[in-house]
């Protein structure tokens, strides 16, 4: 029997951010393996014209969930969606919300967050700041509560190189930075923040730093931890291989270099692509929770979830294995054939960006203006090409993370719980993940059908010819303007000709003589 499984039956359990990649495979695990828990009350706002009812079914809906509704038929009875917005004064949650959510809740995982790396920092701040504080300030207000699990990123000290299961201080105090935010405008706080986020890439793993000082700060008596994963990335094995729901890390480049839209990419294949699957964060997640209110250690304990330090794979190696996958299962309706490459400095960086990457966008449009369609590649390309320098800073780096914790929590599981709540990834193969992973792209973010893969080579074909044509008219062009203007050139081409008819006529020769 499983002892954490068991630990969450009959609790109720509050998640932030259940709608998000995390969230919504950490709420999966919890109905799958504690079906007799009592509640998962969630704070969802309402998005894209759904209520939050909505936002629910749709989710409950997906094949993330096919299983879970099997050995938890009521689901959906358990399930207590709560109308909130992380970014107003008391969420904006109402009063008899509030009065229930403070007097039931057993067990806090705040997952929310803004995970976008350019978003302004007054917005970074309310959410990933402001609101961490106002979730512990509700936190010590409920009587019942056993444990606060706050997820942030081991990316929050990416100014360091070797970065320690310990919360580092940011010079400024996140109370004064929270205080600024109200009463500077826009404009100042534009102005300053490269000062404040320093030598950090971004304002998103800036506010995940504050926030996790904000957690220390206001810890007070409650049971905190703080887990740290690396770049989340598809399920390993649960519920089932490859699953994925947003663009966020390599899945959106993945579709772009799929698709044939990235064709190079400045990265440094020996340094170590610290991936972590989603369904291994979520495992940690569970186990953390569960320790942390049954052990109740003294301090707040920071729990790395990386793969760096159990079993490495750098990006040169994830590369290669992501172009092999598009051989066997290629993605439909190509731009151009797949085939990006590494390179290693900004300045043959700049040169495949104009080459690979604008002209290709620039002759396309000028395609599509000629046919009577309105232009839109090089607007996609030039979104692309932001994305992918803003991701840089991550993929020509390694960094290591101490795992202390981590490693004392797996020997703490029983043989049981290490199987059913298995974040142990030296299990990990990593070719067969990133495999199933590219397949998860296709599946459950393209939404394409395997039925359809023999066409999709078929129209990787037609490209390559299309591709050989190309270069064949354009070597041709350029050959005769260089012929009609250099002597040289022409001298040259005189001589091949000459070689060549030679050539043909000695082999004509010969073999009249053989007959
Ligand atoms: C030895 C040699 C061997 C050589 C071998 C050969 C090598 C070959 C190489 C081949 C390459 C193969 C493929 C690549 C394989 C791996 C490559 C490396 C991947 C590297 C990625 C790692 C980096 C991750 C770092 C993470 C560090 C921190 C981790 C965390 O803690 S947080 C999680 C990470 N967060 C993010 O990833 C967020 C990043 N995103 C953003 O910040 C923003 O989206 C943006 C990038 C700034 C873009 O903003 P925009 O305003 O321009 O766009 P917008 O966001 O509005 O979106 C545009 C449209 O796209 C849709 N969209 C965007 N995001 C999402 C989403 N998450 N879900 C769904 N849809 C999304 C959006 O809707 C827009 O669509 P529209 O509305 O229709 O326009
Ligand atoms: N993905 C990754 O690679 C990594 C993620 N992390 C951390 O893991 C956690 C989860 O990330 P992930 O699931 O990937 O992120 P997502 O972007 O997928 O999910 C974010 C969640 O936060 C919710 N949220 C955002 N703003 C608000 C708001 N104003 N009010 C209410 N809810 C809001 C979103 O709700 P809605 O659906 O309404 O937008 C969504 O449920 C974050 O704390 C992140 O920092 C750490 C390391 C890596």
């Amino acid at each position: 029997m499983s002892m954490i499984a068991a630990f969450y039956g009959g609790k109720s359990i509050l998640i932030t951010g259940a709608t998000g990649f995390m969230g919504k495979v950490l709420m999966e695990k919890l109905f799958r393996t504690s079906p007799d828990l009592k509640v998962v009350y969630i704070l969802v706002r309402t998005k894209a014209g759904q209520t939050t009812q909505q936002r629910v079914f749709q989710i409950l809906n997906s094949k993330l969930f096919e299983k879970v509704k099997e050995v938890c038929p009521n689901v959906h009875e358990k399930i207590r969606a709560i109308y909130a917005d992380l970014n107003q004064n008391d969420f904006a949650i109402s009063k008899e919300d509030m009065q229930e959510l403070l007097s039931c809740t057993n067990i806090i995982f705040h997952c929310a967050a803004t995970v976008r790396f350019d978003d302004p920092l007054r917005h970074a701040v309310q959410l990933n700041v402001t609101a961490t504080q106002q979730l512990l300030l509700m936190a010590s207000q409920m009587p019942k509560l056993e444990a606060f699990i706050h997820i942030s990123t081991a990316f929050s000290n990416c100014n360091l190189k070797h970065i320690d299961e310990v919360i580092y201080p940011c010079p400024v105090e996140p109370k004064k930075i929270i205080d600024s935010m109200e009463w500077l405008d826009d404009a100042i706080i534009d102005e300053i923040t490269p000062k404040l986020i320093g030598d950090r890439p971004n304002t998103y793993t800036y506010t995940k730093a504050l926030g996790e000082m904000v957690v220390q700060q206001e810890s007070g008596n409650l049971n905190i931890a703080i887990i740290r994963p690396s770049i989340v990335g598809a399920t390993w094995q649960e519920p089932f291989p490859g699953w994925v729901d947003n663009l966020n890390g390599p899945s959106g480049l993945i579709i772009a270099a799929g698709k044939g839209f990235l064709r190079s990419i400045r990265a440094t294949p020996m340094a170590v692509a610290d991936l972590i699957p989603v369904d291994t964060v979520v495992n940690l997640t569970l186990a953390v929770g569960w320790y942390t209110a049954v052990h109740r250690p003294k301090s707040t304990l920071i729990y790395h979830c990386t793969s760096g330090n159990f079993n490495p794979c750098n990006w040169g190696k994830m590369g290669f294995q992501v172009l092999a996958t598009f051989e066997k299962v290629p993605f439909e309706k190509a731009f151009r054939r797949p085939n990006a490459d590494f390179t290693s400095n900004i300045i043959t960086s700049q040169y495949w960006n104009a080459v690979s990457h604008r002209a290709p966008a620039i002759i396309y449009d000028f395609y599509l203006r000629l046919t009577g369609r309105k232009p839109r590649m090089t607007k996609l390309m030039n979104r692309l090409l932001r994305t992918v320098s803003m991701l840089e800073y991550f993929v020509n780096r390694s960094w290591e993370w101490s795992t202390y914790n981590t490693e004392m929590l797996m020997s703490e599981l029983s043989p049981e719980d290490q199987r059913v709540f298995n974040f142990d990834v030296r299990q990990l193969n990593w070719l067969e993940y990133i495999e199933n992973y590219v397949l998860g792209v296709k599946k459950y973010l393209l939404k394409e059908d395997m039925a359809g893969i023999p066409e999709a080579k078929q129209h990787l074909r037609r490209l390559r010819n299309i591709h050989y044509l190309f270069n064949t008219a354009l070597f041709l062009i350029a050959w005769r303007l260089l012929i009609a203007r250099s002597q040289m050139a022409r001298n040259v081409w005189f001589f091949i000709v000459s070689f060549c008819y030679k050539f043909l006529s000695y082999f004509r020769a010969s073999s009249t003589l053989k007959v």
